[in-house]
């Protein structure tokens, strides 16, 4: 179609990840049919848990690197999984564009930006624990798309989100600008205060930081991208994750998706990490993620030593 030649590249990055998302999905899930996750273990001896890896995030990250590598040659882009073997089984290879997201008009901000300043984010499966444990609804697909220092657009792609008709996955992206797509919005009940957080990764300093919100109810469950899908739906006001440990690869789509709809994705100071090529990849003052609040009025709720304290061990 005349569409995928003539739009501005953010849009053909957009369309082409929204595609993408759905081949990596298909191969997370027949990984999981195997039985056989060939999980290795990537954690330092210093950590103090596992942080495990399987086949099912290798395979996905060669599938997106590859396809997007192909599409986009000049555009830098950086995947947890490190250096892929790029050279894929022949149906990996995603060439499709999304047609119906190229049908939208790119936002006017985003028409002339140059290949050299995009990065492209990729977390191929976000929730690697609870995809080995079974809590397989919390994993997600996050491809990332950063400009400059800024994350603007985004998928968050779900593997194992059952339709009505039991068929599974979903895709859901954002864009600032444009907006986003792929799930109804929901905003968070009024009179109450809920909170998402980590299910594997709490300490005490974290402990801490979640007591000061005086929750009425805190949800635990795993990945980045899943918790801001809860924020985006209307199940939790705020996302709280005080301490480090996840990556830019983690928050990049997540933190586009929710801002394209009106949210706010922070350290747990209010202030937005940096997403260009060069920045460190831990995001070492945590994670404050909201929907419908006063975000400074909630980082300004966790004592200044608590958040003193986070990422400076
Ligand atoms: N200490 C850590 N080590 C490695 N990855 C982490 C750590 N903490 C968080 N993450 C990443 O951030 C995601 C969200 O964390 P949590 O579920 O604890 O809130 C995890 O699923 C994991 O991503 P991934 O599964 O892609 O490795
Ligand atoms: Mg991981
Ligand atoms: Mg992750
Ligand atoms: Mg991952």
């Amino acid at each position: 179609m005349a569409t995928s030649t003539v739009s501005p590249i953010i849009m053909r990055i957009m369309a082409a990840s929204i595609k993408t998302s759905v081949k990596a999905a298909s191969i997370i899930r027949d990984v999981l049919k195997t039985g056989d996750l060939g999980i290795v273990d990537k954690s330092n001896k210093n950590d103090t848990q596992i942080d495990p890896q399987t086949l099912a995030d290798r395979s996905a990250q060669r599938c997106i690197i590859a396809s997007l590598t192909k599409k986009f040659p000049s555009v830098k882009i950086i995947g947890e999984e490190g250096d892929s073997d790029l050279n894929v089984p022949s149906d990996w290879l995603v060439e499709d564009l999304d047609e119906a997201f190229l049908e939208q008009s790119c936002p006017s901000e985003w028409k002339d930006v140059k290949p050299e300043d995009f990065v492209i984010w990729v977390d191929p499966l976000d929730g690697t624990a609870e995809y080995t444990q079974g809590f397989v609804e919390h994993v997600t697909v996050l491809i990332g798309i950063a400009v400059k220092d800024a994350a603007v657009g985004g998928v968050i792609h779900q593997p194992f989100y059952k339709h009505p008709s039991g068929e599974l996955g979903r895709t859901i992206w954002g864009l600032k600008g444009l907006g986003t797509g792929g799930f109804v919005p929901i905003l968070p009940p009024t009179g109450q205060f809920i909170i998402t957080t980590t299910r594997s990764h709490s300490n005490a300093l974290h402990q801490q930081a979640l007591n000061s919100f005086n929750a009425t109810q805190t949800i635990k469950v795993g990945g980045a991208g899943f918790k801001v899908l809860q924020l985006l739906e209307g199940k939790a006001h705020a996302y709280v994750f005080a301490t480090p440990g996840c990556k830019k690869w983690d928050t990049c789509a997540p933190e586009a998706v929710l801002e394209a709809q009106g949210g706010t994705l922070t350290d747990i100071d209010g202030n937005h990490y940096a997403y260009n090529a060069s920045v460190e990849h831990i995001n070492r003052k945590g994670v404050l993620a909201t929907v419908g609040q006063d975000h400074a009025e909630l980082v300004s709720k966790i004592p200044l030593e608590v958040r003193q304290a986070v990422g400076n061990k």
